[in-house]
């Protein structure tokens, strides 16, 4: 079953339906906020006592020593130690971390999928119980690493928050919208968007229009960044201002609640009595924030040639290695081809970084069928691959005049280690069995004469 076909009885609507109360433009500013006015203090964190009864705690997502450290301030109405008890643990089975290797899996492929369906039985899905894992790389002991999964959404968090200590998350929207009620404020985010969720914060997410499906790259190391820019100067790609982090807003709600932690890819539950989002102020730059991908600036080739998709970047968690990506997040969005003489969709390749590419609308050059949206695919470490037969000899054979590429979004997770898939990737999820057929056509043009064929 399409999602977009699925029967209205699974779909339970959000409650949350007011506006939004507004956003903060930047990109890893040192913002500050307040809900209520005074409720910041100023020139100082820790006053003796602070404003409306309020506690100040600090969240770090970075070492203390860190340069340039990540850290929140927060004014809240009970420390979060209060939000949390005695832990229990739960199953959350389709929702893995690495290292998850299964011997009789062989990640060794070309791997495609068609768009994840909502579950036959009709069984309503949150945000927790509801993400796929496809696939997972490195170690989240270590915080080195990646995975990636599918969100399927059709109800509404209600009194249930989670926050992952194993990781930021950023999220990719493809169809239907939510909300993310989160500690620091409420981020709705809808396809073309992306958000990007700290490792720590607690939030609920909320169904506002669905059913929703998205791609989910939960990020086990440092944080994303903007790219260094380099020759291409101060603008264009993903620019700062576009970045919108939300104002401060709480909940001052006494009703049974649970927590549910990610800790070291288990889960595990705490009741409580009251929402846990009672963060009345803060000031920091640690914070959720979202970025619309039509804001995207692409900067590409306009003479010869087919660059490096790195031009593409949009944001880039860094491994250590300088320059060698624990998580490249890159953009083909909609551009002019002008490039003379050239053979214009990506080259054939094999590459070191393994790459895990999603369709959120429209027709990806490369592979004008098969890899549609929602679908997903792997391109795993040194697995060689490129333009399917049709792509080529269209490319090989059109006339050049410049072209735009329309109504075309898709992305890609490219990471430094290799993707494990999941068991629910390899034998749930609508593998395309026959996805290597696609490159079967590529004929032998060498004929030992010289002169293009
Ligand atoms: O494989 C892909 O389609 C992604 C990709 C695009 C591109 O323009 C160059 C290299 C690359 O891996
Ligand atoms: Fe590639």
């Amino acid at each position: 079953m399409n999602i977009a076909n699925a029967p209205e009885r699974m779909i339970r609507a959000s409650s949350t339906t007011g506006t939004h109360p507004g956003y903060m433009p930047g990109f890893g500013n040192d913002f500050e906020t307040e809900a209520l006015p005074g409720a910041l203090p100023q020139g100082m964190n820790s006053p003796q006592r602070c404003n409306y009864g309020l506690y100040a705690e600090q969240l770090s997502g970075s070492a203390f020593t860190q340069p340039g450290p990540e850290r929140t301030w927060c004014y809240r109405i009970r420390p979060s130690v209060k939000h949390t008890r005695r832990f229990k643990r739960i199953e959350v089975p389709y929702w893995l971390t690495a290292p998850a290797i299964h011997d009789d899996i062989i990640s060794l492929g070309q791997y495609r999928w068609d768009p994840v369906p909502l579950p036959e039985d009709g069984r309503p899905l949150n945000w927790i119980t509801g993400m796929r894992t496809m696939t997972t790389a490195g170690d989240v002991n270590t915080q080195v690493g990646m995975a990636a999964h599918i969100y399927l959404v059709t109800e509404s968090m209600v009194d249930e928050y989670f926050y992952s200590a194993d990781s930021e998350l950023l999220v990719v929207p493809q169809e239907g919208k939510l909300r993310f009620c989160t500690e620091l404020g409420i981020i709705d985010l809808e396809p073309s968007e992306i958000a990007i969720i700290p490792r720590g914060l607690v939030y609920r997410v909320e169904l506002i229009e669905g059913p929703a499906r998205g791609f989910v790259c939960e990020n086990y190391g440092q944080k994303f960044e903007l790219p260094n820019r380099g020759p291409i100067g101060a603008n264009c790609l993903a620019n700062p201002r576009d970045f919108k982090t939300p104002v401060a807003a709480f909940e001052d709600r006494e009703v049974p609640s649970t927590v549910t932690v990610k800790w070291c890819g288990q889960f595990h539950i705490t009741e409580i009595d009251h929402s846990p989002l009672d963060i009345v102020a803060w000031h920091g730059n640690y914070a959720p924030c979202k970025y619309d991908l039509k804001t995207y600036c692409p900067v590409g080739a306009i003479l010869f040639d087919h660059p490096d998709p790195s031009i593409f970047t949009v944001l880039t968690a860094p491994s250590g290695v300088p320059g060698t990506a624990n998580i490249d997040f890159v953009l083909f969005r909609e551009r002019w081809m002008v490039a003379e003489n050239t053979f214009r969709p990506p080259w054939y390749h094999k590459n070191i970084m393994s790459e895990l590419m999603g369709n959120i609308y429209g027709q990806y050059d490369a592979k004008p069928t098969g890899f549609v949206p929602g679908g997903m695919s792997l391109h795993n470490m040194m697995l060689p691959h490129g333009p399917d037969r049709e792509a080529f000899e269209k490319a090989s054979y059109s006339n050049l005049g410049p072209e735009k590429l329309d109504n075309t979004m898709s992305f890609m997770f490219e990471t430094r280690f290799p993707q494990h898939l999941t068991p629910f990737a390899a034998k749930e999820a609508p593998l395309q069995d026959d996805y290597i057929d696609c490159w079967a056509g590529l004929e032998k043009k060498f004929d030992g004469t010289p002169g293009t064929k």
